[in-house]
């Protein structure tokens, strides 16, 4: 029998994950998604030839809900679904900070839910998504979960208690690297670059290095210790690194980040 799965809430995280489903083989004929605005929910059916419908529609027609909403728009989102969720459905939260306690909790006794972190290079089919079992999910729930977020990258199982810690390296982990590029790319122009030359430069460089991180089997240490000759260029860079604190800044910037997804698990601003 075929499964029909929805995704609600389709955003930018929704939709990437709709999209590689898609590339993965899914017929865009057993995805569902739903949209607050309808001019958003016409423009997911040209793109990806999915099926427009609403919550409650969803909940009454897919196999797998998988909920795509901010954290604090779960709450409302939930109690628009529980009366039409029946039990044998799997629930899926893709929310930052939501514990599958809150989704249990306004949900029909017995429902199963997973919670997802993914990422946004979802969009290339190189998504991290670490994925935790609530109190009623199965060995074959979980499964489910990963055999649809592995159609855009890699998956992990953690215990839900690491889900906010994970959330601050792999769900946010992205935009440090964004950010570190663009930091970058201007010191180029600070060295006399052009703009677009110094982006190559250092994206490319970026690219290497992660292959590198993924493939050698070498500690990232050993690594960084292979660039930096003695008296050499590396090391005076390092040096200034080191000076301004970025390691302790990149520990601090991952434990804020952690904090506020636990700050979230309310599901209140
Ligand atoms: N962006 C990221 O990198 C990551 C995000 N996440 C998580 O994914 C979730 C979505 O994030 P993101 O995609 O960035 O956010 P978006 O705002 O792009 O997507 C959320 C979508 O949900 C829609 N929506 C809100 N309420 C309803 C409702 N009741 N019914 C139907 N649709 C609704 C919104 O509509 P409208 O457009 O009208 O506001 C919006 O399109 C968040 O919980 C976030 O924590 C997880 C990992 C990474
Ligand atoms: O910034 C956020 O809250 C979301 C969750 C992880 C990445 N983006």
């Amino acid at each position: 029998m075929t499964q029909k799965v929805a995704v609600l809430g389709t955003g930018k995280i929704g939709e990437a994950l709709l999209s590689g489903m898609i590339r993965a083989g899914w017929a865009p004929t057993d995805l569902l998604v739903t949209a607050r605005r309808p001019e958003r929910a016409e423009e997911l059916r040209a793109r990806h030839g999915v099926t427009p419908v609403t919550n409650a529609e969803a909940a009454k027609t897919a196999d797998t809900l998988i909920l795509t909403v901010k954290p604090q728009d779960m709450g409302t989102l939930l109690t628009e679904l529980a009366p039409h969720v029946p039990t044998d459905r799997l629930v899926i939260s893709g929310a930052a900070g939501i514990p599958t306690s809150f989704l249990e909790e306004r949900l029909a006794q017995g429902t199963p839910v997973v919670r997802v972190m993914t990422n946004t290079p979802a969009l290339v089919d190189e998504a991290m998504s670490v994925i935790s079992a609530g109190s009623h999910a199965t060995a074959g729930h979980l499964a489910h979960a990963e055999e649809i977020f592995g159609a855009v990258g890699k998956t992990l199982r953690v215990p839900e208690s690491q889900q906010d810690a994970c959330t601050a390296l792999s769900g946010s982990g992205p935009a440090y690297f964004f950010y570190l590029v663009e930091a970058m790319t201007d010191a180029g122009i600070l060295l006399g670059l052009p703009r677009d030359k110094a982006h190559d430069l250092i994206v490319q460089s970026a690219i290497g290095a992660a292959i590198m991180l993924r493939d050698s089997g070498e500690h990232p240490v050993k690594l960084r210790e292979n660039v930096t000759s003695p008296a050499g260029t590396t090391i005076n860079a390092i040096r200034e690194l080191e000076n301004h604190g970025v390691r302790a800044a990149l520990i601090a910037a991952l434990e804020a980040a952690r904090d506020r997804s636990r700050e979230l698990a309310s599901g209140s601003s």
